[in-house]
């Protein structure tokens, strides 16, 4: 009898084995339907066996084997490392690191045809878009693209005019294009051409990861803001593009998947290059999936969930701002896109690089003990760019009208009139984070969440940031009647609305998670500032990230200090991060910039650092407080999760969770907590820290652990294991 085990997209961590007289054993990694209760479902097929554990009268038939499109085994092992590593159900690990269509029991009919790439010819390349006649507009934005970008997919097609694909052909028939064959040979344009001469750090970091280019190594790109570390990427890449190989390109956020990736095509016009991210339809990952499946995509740009796509030609990955804690996923399969990116180099023996200005402690500390190997870029490239300097302004001497200091106005007013870009840093988006009642002390909180609700002015609405609970600004407290609300505190609407008062001809452009709602709303901000249509950017760290900002000079930063006695042990060190990153957007041209932080404590030691901008001193100094308090990196740790109606609930579960862990040598168990955020979704939220000085032995307690918590009789309690947790 020959039986299929099967993953199946179901909370329970086993596979399914089936019944499957055809399957032979090169079926392994092909999809398969299959009954499941009173439905049928698609699974992938894990291993093709002889026996069985299940007795044969609960055994049940496969339907159809579906010999479409196969998971490489190499996939295969990292689903299987991720669900054993993050102790995951394997079946939901696997089905839903694919794309969701192939989770679709419909055939996969459409999206299995190739995709053609194409780019101009000599005579398609002499025809300007603006000697068209304006009825041919979507042939002149198909012509303006190719002059730009250099090559075209249908798909992208598609995003001009959904006539554009058929448009391509018409221009095809006229030899404007030809068709650019996506697989096999090397791509034409593969010289690493770079109109400046390199910086002697870029030169040196290239040729050390050059020498050693064929074989694992995890390499820290440790460059300043500014240092060049993109112009490092692209070089490293034409390498591997030469050998024929395909490079995976890892960011932390959507956003910055357009500007990265207008790089990459503009210096490989002709190699295939897709970016994989949430915001695709189905049917376009899932294009996008196929292409990389075949090998036919040579770059492939992506957020974490991109660490799941089949590279069959991998050479390379890139770990692009690798402290970004937006790599792990903080739900379902909680894995950190950067670890299991490290893993997968491993697995495949090639290089990665991790880059970043700021690196995290974590990578940090494994690239001074050697694990990791240590590249530094400590210049800015642009000849002549420095890193601005920081000055603090005292906010206990300077008092705030409207959040805005004296002197912070004052510099705004000065770069105003030398027609300069400024921006104001306030990491909270709204208008207040507060909403109080001057009599009765009432605060607008969510009935879902232990938070806060915050003031939309300009909605007019109260909103909470953790579960979108919205609700009509009230007229008057609930509580007591009195109409005396008041907002307290401020987010960026409030400080774009105070800058509008003191700056009345100023262009002053707000972003935040608010003004970037719609797709394009993000490119049309990014035009905007290149082209200099604004004068004062008000914007939350979104801003603060991996952006070159070349006409920026002054960056103001509001309500820093919020983070400088948090209870959270990263707080420090992700405060630092943020506010050097910040201040990194400034100064990256000959134009210098400058740096003002309000804050009430100018003395503190990370200000400090960050004036000197020196990362080395505060990241030692931050690493020597985590020794003595052995916290990561030198311990690792697991999170359990409990969320309940109630928290004795919550609780209960954890201490039985607790009294089922075998004592063992170096795993340290603490009691249960409630979580930071104690409600969340009208859920109760408590937590177990588990902690040991060997990431081995946790893996060890944690599998056994997690088999008798499996046991523990349901009881309206939710939980889940978070293996190396960010947030608690
Ligand atoms: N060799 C070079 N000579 C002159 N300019 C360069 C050179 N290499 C890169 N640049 C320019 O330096 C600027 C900063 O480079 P890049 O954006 O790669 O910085 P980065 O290291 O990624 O910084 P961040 O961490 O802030 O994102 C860019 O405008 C880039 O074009
Ligand atoms: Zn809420």
């Amino acid at each position: 009898m020959v039986v299929i085990r099967v993953a199946l997209d179901v909370p329970i961590d086993t596979l399914f084995d089936y019944i499957a007289p055809d399957a032979v054993l090169q079926d392994v990694g092909f999809r398969v339907r299959v009954p499941f209760g009173k439905r049928f479902m698609i699974g992938i097929i894990m291993a093709v066996s002889h026996d069985t554990q299940i007795s044969s009268d609960k055994l049940k038939q496969a339907e159809t084997i579906l010999r479409d499109i196969a998971l490489p085994p190499v996939l295969i092992d990292l689903f299987e490392f991720c669900s054993r590593y993050y102790h995951y159900p394997i079946g939901m690990v696997v089905m839903n690191g694919l794309p969701s269509r192939m989770r679709n029991v419909r055939p996969l009919a459409r999206s299995s045809h190739k995709l053609s790439l194409f780019r101009l010819t000599d005579l398609g390349r002499t025809i300007a878009p603006s000697s068209l006649s304006a009825r041919y507009k979507v042939k002149q934005r198909l012509l303006t693209w190719l002059n730009e970008v250099g090559t075209i997919n249908q798909i992208e097609a598609r995003k001009i005019s959904p006539r554009a694909p058929k448009i391509l052909q018409e221009m095809q028939t006229q030899g404007w294009l030809k068709p650019v064959s996506g697989t096999g040979e090397p791509p034409l344009e593969i010289s690493p051409f770079c109109a400046v001469p390199l910086t002697t750090e870029q030169t040196i970091a290239i040729s050390a990861i050059q020498t050693e280019i064929n074989q694992f190594n995890t390499w820290l790109l440790h460059g300043i803001t500014g240092s060049g570390k993109t112009e490092v990427y692209l070089q490293v890449t034409s390498l591997l593009l030469a050998r024929g190989k395909q490079v995976l390109i890892l960011v932390p956020e959507i956003n910055l998947t357009p500007q990265l990736e207008a790089i990459f095509r503009s210096r490989f016009p002709s190699t295939c290059l897709i970016s994989l991210h949430s915001k695709l339809t189905p049917s376009e990952r899932m294009e996008g999936w196929l292409q990389s499946q075949r090998g036919e995509a040579s770059i492939v740009l992506g957020t974490r969930l991109a660490i799941f796509t089949p590279l069959p030609k991998l050479g390379l990955i890139i770990v692009d701002e690798e402290h970004d804690q937006s790599f792990k996923q903080q739900d379902g399969l909680r894995y950190s896109a950067r670890d299991v990116a490290i893993f997968r180099a491993k697995q495949a023996n090639i290089p990665i690089i991790l880059g970043s200005a700021t690196p995290s402690l974590e990578s940090y500390h494994n690239a001074i003990t050697g694990r990791f190997r240590l590249l530094r870029m400590s210049t800015r490239a642009v000849k002549n760019a420095v890193l601005p300097p920081i000055h603090y302004i005292d906010t206990r001497t300077h008092p705030l009208t409207e959040g805005l200091s004296e002197p912070l106005l004052t510099a705004l007013d000065n770069y105003l009139n030398l027609q300069r870009q400024s921006m104001v840093f306030i990491n909270r988006r709204g208008y207040a984070p507060v909403l109080l009642c001057k009599s009765c002390a009432w605060l607008a909180s969510c009935p879902r969440c232990a938070s806060r609700l915050v003031v939309h002015l300009k909605q007019k609405a109260l909103c909470c940031h953790y579960c979108g609970h919205n609700e009509a600004l009230p007229l008057a407290c609930p509580q007591c009647g009195d109409q005396d609300l008041m907002p307290f505190g401020h987010g960026t609407q409030r400080i774009e609305t105070a800058l509008e008062r003191f700056f009345p001809n100023a262009r002053i452009l707000r972003v935040d998670r608010d003004t970037i709602r719609r797709k394009g709303d993000w490119q049309t901000i990014l035009d905007t500032i290149h082209d200099r249509k604004v004068d004062i950017l008000v914007g939350t760290q979104l801003l603060a990230k991996g952006h070159n900002f070349p006409h920026l000079s002054l960056v103001g930063v509001l309500n820093a200090d919020a983070s400088l006695y948090s209870t959270d042990f990263r707080a420090e060190e992700r405060l630092f991060a943020q506010l050097m990153q910040v201040a990194g957007r400034t100064g990256r041209t000959e134009i210098a910039g400058e740096v003002l932080i309000q804050t009430e404590f100018p003395d503190h030691p990370l200000y400090g650092a960050l004036r000197q901008h020196d990362y080395d001193a505060y990241a030692r100094l931050l690493l020597k407080e985590r020794e003595i308090t052995l916290f990561p990196p030198f311990s690792y740790q697991a999170l359990l999760n409990a969320e309940a109606p109630e928290m004795t609930m919550a609780l209960a579960f954890l201490n039985d969770a607790n009294a089922l862990a075998k004592p063992m040598n170096s795993i340290e168990i603490f009691d249960p907590v409630p979580a930071q955020m104690t409600r969340l979704k009208g859920l109760e939220r408590a937590h177990l820290l588990v902690q040991s000085p060997s990431r081995k032995r946790l893996q060890f307690f944690l599998s056994e652990w997690y088999t008798k918590l499996r046991q523990i009789p349901n009881r309206k309690v939710r939980w889940a294991l978070d293996v190396d947790p960010l947030e608690f």
